[in-house]
């Protein structure tokens, strides 16, 4: 991309971030009560204190409870109006409405519900494990959807806002993440519809489908560094933007937004020139097969 191109897009990018900043006054979220799943470290972890410096009340979850018990510490110190942790798998159903259920016992109701947690994903060539799509798609996605509908009652009542990290890899088709692919994929076309139903029903509860691009978090660096061609994006300017996206009440966020909007614009129009993109995008030569 020439230096021109360059400097068009930040450009484009400090006008989007100054203007979304002007029109998100941060105190919209003190007092909020909010959920935060996948809350022990990544952007889970960064949402959670954003939040708390917001002033709001944080339930936070995940399987560590150490890095849980660090979080909420945390997020005291930063100003939480209270904050709370519940840990466990999301493979288990049960433990997805347990966690709706503690916000209700904890605040009487529910604000904002941020589904973000994922189970572990590889970045390899489609091994033919169907065992571990299912799992992945009860992780990902059926757990996603099963704490929507214990959240919804308390929702309505709030006129709250269900948040869904997705991913352009949800959007688009990228090479070496197709169980996980499939679980984004799901998500759009679930929360998609849902949110024509809470309008043509006239309840007011918002859905934003959060599309991120390579975000620098230490699992994902982990992960794919030894492919990408560039540094992934702030994992606490994506927090904070997630958190701005819900409380306006977005239909749909991408970050970074000229990477993500640009690739969704090329899918439209000329989705094997993506493809060819996508693929020459990353040092596919680093990916051996297992
Ligand atoms: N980082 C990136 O490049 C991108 C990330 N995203 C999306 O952003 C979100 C957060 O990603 P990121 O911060 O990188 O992820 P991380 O891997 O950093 O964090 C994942 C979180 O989920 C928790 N978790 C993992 N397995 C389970 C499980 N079985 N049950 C419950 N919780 C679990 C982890 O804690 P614990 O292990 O303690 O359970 C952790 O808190 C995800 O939805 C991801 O798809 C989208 C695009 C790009
Ligand atoms: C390579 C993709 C970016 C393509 C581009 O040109 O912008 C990344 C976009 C989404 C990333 C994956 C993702 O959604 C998060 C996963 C998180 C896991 O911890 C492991 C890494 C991911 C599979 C990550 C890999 C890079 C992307 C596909």
């Amino acid at each position: 991309m020439a230096v021109r191109e360059i400097s068009v897009v930040c450009a484009v990018d400090c006008l989007i971030l100054l203007i979304s900043f002007l029109i998100f006054p941060v105190q919209m979220l003190k007092g909020k009560r909010v959920i935060i799943t996948g809350a022990s470290t990544g952007i889970g972890e960064q949402m959670a204190y954003h939040l708390a410096r917001m002033g709001a009340h944080v339930l936070i979850t995940a399987r560590t409870e150490a890095k849980l018990q660090k979080v909420v510490t945390r997020c005291l110190e930063l100003g939480a109006a209270s904050a709370h942790y519940m840990n466990g798998s999301m493979e288990d159903m049960a433990l997805a409405e347990d966690v709706v259920k503690e916000a209700k016992q904890l605040w009487g109701g529910l604000d904002m519900l941020i589904l973000n947690h994922i189970g572990y994903t590889y970045f390899n060539y489609f091994d033919g494990d169907v065992e571990y799509i299912r799992k992945l798609l009860e992780i990902n996605f059926l757990s996603y959807v099963a704490m929507t509908v214990s959240a919804l009652p308390m929702l309505k009542e709030s006129g709250g806002s269900i948040l869904v990290v997705s991913s352009t890899a949800g959007k688009i088709g990228i090479p070496f993440v197709a169980p996980y692919s499939a679980t984004k994929f799901a998500l759009d076309g679930f929360f998609s519809s849902l949110r024509q139903e809470l309008i043509i029903e006239n309840i007011n509860v918002s859905i934003t489908l959060c599309i991120l691009g390579y975000i620098a978090t230490e699992t994902a660096e982990k992960t794919v560094s030894h492919v990408m061609q560039k540094p992934g994006a702030p994992k606490e300017e994506c927090a904070l933007e997630i958190i701005k996206s819900g409380a306006l009440r977005k239909r749909e966020l991408y970050y970074p937004y000229t990477i993500v909007r640009i690739a969704l614009l090329i899918r439209d129009w000329a989705p094997e020139f993506l493809d060819s993109l996508t693929r020459n995008s990353l040092n596919v030569e680093n990916v051996k097969k297992s």
